[in-house]
């Protein structure tokens, strides 16, 4: 069973670093406290960890984000639950035998297959996904977590249920694509589809949401709701707001293609408009949310100008709506500022403030020089004008939004 938190513990407790932390952060907290204590499962193993972290385009970031949460105290109000390897039985649920079958001996051969070679780019095995040893295992096990996570929700053993190293949603059934190989959330989203009838999946990673979207894009049993960026020449550059969806699928797929430079403010702002709709035409009955952090200002993408609270409150207005919702990792390449928002949605889910500065721990120095939980935004200009955001919503919600009301506090 969950390890329920005791609220008001005895003062001998106040020397454990959570219940400290609380103190110290009670009278800062800049996201109010949700109501209800959601449990939270969290799946993680020590395999698993080491696993991802040698991902080659991410390599060492799952440490950091699992050493984060772990030394701010969060993990004893989870659930960990460890992962199991996706059977090709699961695995094909979505992907073709063949790619699969080509994924699984190419990553045998100790240095990768060459990835020049034209089956390999047939496969979207080159440049952007490189074949790196064991890398279907690593996918397997990735996505095996998410299929956990899954099932947490289905068993309604848990009302939250977290894999931040799954997340990988360009991956296509035939095809690599984006340093995405096995699509851990359409996997996770049809196992969902065991016991839900209707599924809402929202990714707010910086990149379209394209191999999700694509998955059920003919279907009104999954809605796929992206909000990203979409510019010439941006990576996938599908998305844009006029894709919606196709047969007994249209109407299902929301797009919601913005520019450089939007702030949590506007983009909050935008995200309540937009899924106040979806929520009263879907009706979901369960959420999957891709939380990439590559939307982050100190991202290399340098991109949008978002911090870890525009990311949190978007999470927390999910988490409002007390349905079953499962959160996943995604992109995000500044790694300790990815640390520090996942840990900051992990701490949002468990009801726990967190300590204003990095717990001292092994990865200390990599949150130099300020050292602080939080994130900043930076000056980049926002080319988002006010204009284009409230036709993009008038566009969604295929009604005129005179003017929309860009103060993001409820
Ligand atoms: C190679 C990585 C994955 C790393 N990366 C970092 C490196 C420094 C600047 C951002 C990228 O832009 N990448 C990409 C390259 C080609 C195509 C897609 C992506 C990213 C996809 C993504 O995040 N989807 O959510
Ligand atoms: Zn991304």
């Amino acid at each position: 069973a969950s390890s329920e938190p005791a609220e008001g513990k005895g003062a001998a407790d106040i020397d454990s670093p959570a219940v400290a932390a609380e103190a110290v952060s009670l009278k800062t907290s800049e996201i109010k406290k949700p109501k209800t204590k959601y449990r939270v499962a969290y799946v993680h193993s020590k395999q698993l960890l080491e696993k991802a972290n040698e991902l080659i385009r991410i390599k060492g970031r799952a440490e950091l984000v699992h050493s984060l949460i772990s030394s701010v105290g969060l993990l004893q109000y989870l659930q960990v639950v460890s992962p199991r390897c996706a059977t090709e039985t699961d695995i094909l649920g979505f992907h073709c035998p063949d790619y699969v079958a080509f994924l699984r001996d190419s990553g045998d051969v100790p240095d990768g297959k060459d990835s020049h070679d034209s089956d390999a780019e047939s496969y979207g095995l080159s440049y952007d996904c490189p074949l790196q040893k064991g890398i279907f295992e690593t996918c397997s096990l990735i996505s095996g977590a998410t299929i956990v996570a899954a099932e947490t929700l289905i068993n309604n053993a848990a009302d939250v249920a977290i894999n931040w190293y799954g997340g990988w949603h360009h991956a296509k059934r035939d095809s690599a694509a984006g340093f995405c190989y096995i699509n851990d959330i359409v996997l996770g989203i049809l196992k969902l589809r065991e016991k839900f009838d209707r599924i809402l999946y929202v990714d707010i990673d910086l990149h379209h949401g394209d191999g999700v979207e694509e998955a059920f894009c003919m279907t009104p049993k999954v809605m796929t709701v992206s909000f990203h960026k979409y510019m010439f020449g941006f990576f996938p550059g599908t998305g844009s707001v006029r894709d919606i969806g196709t047969g007994k699928g249209k109407y299902y797929s929301v797009n919601v293609p913005l520019l450089d430079g939007i702030r949590d403010a506007e983009f909050c702002a935008v995200f309540y408009s937009i899924m106040k709709l979806v929520r009263e035409k879907f009706q979901p009955q369960v959420i999957v949310l891709q939380c990439g952090a590559d939307t982050l200002s100190s991202d290399p993408n340098t991109s949008f100008n978002l911090t870890h609270l525009g990311i949190s409150r978007c999470a927390g207005l999910m988490l409002s709506w007390n349905l079953p919702t499962m959160l996943l990792g995604g992109g995000g390449y500044n790694f300790p500022n990815t640390a520090k928002c996942w840990s900051f949605l992990t701490s949002l889910a468990a009801g726990k403030k967190l300590p204003l500065d990095i717990p001292e721990h092994e990865h200390l120095l990599a949150y130099g020089p300020d050292f602080e939980m939080s994130t900043t935004a930076g000056n980049r200009k926002d080319c988002n004008t006010k204009q284009y955001l409230a036709d993009l919503v008038a566009k969604i919600s295929r009604k005129p939004v005179l003017v929309l009301i860009l103060c993001s506090d409820e």
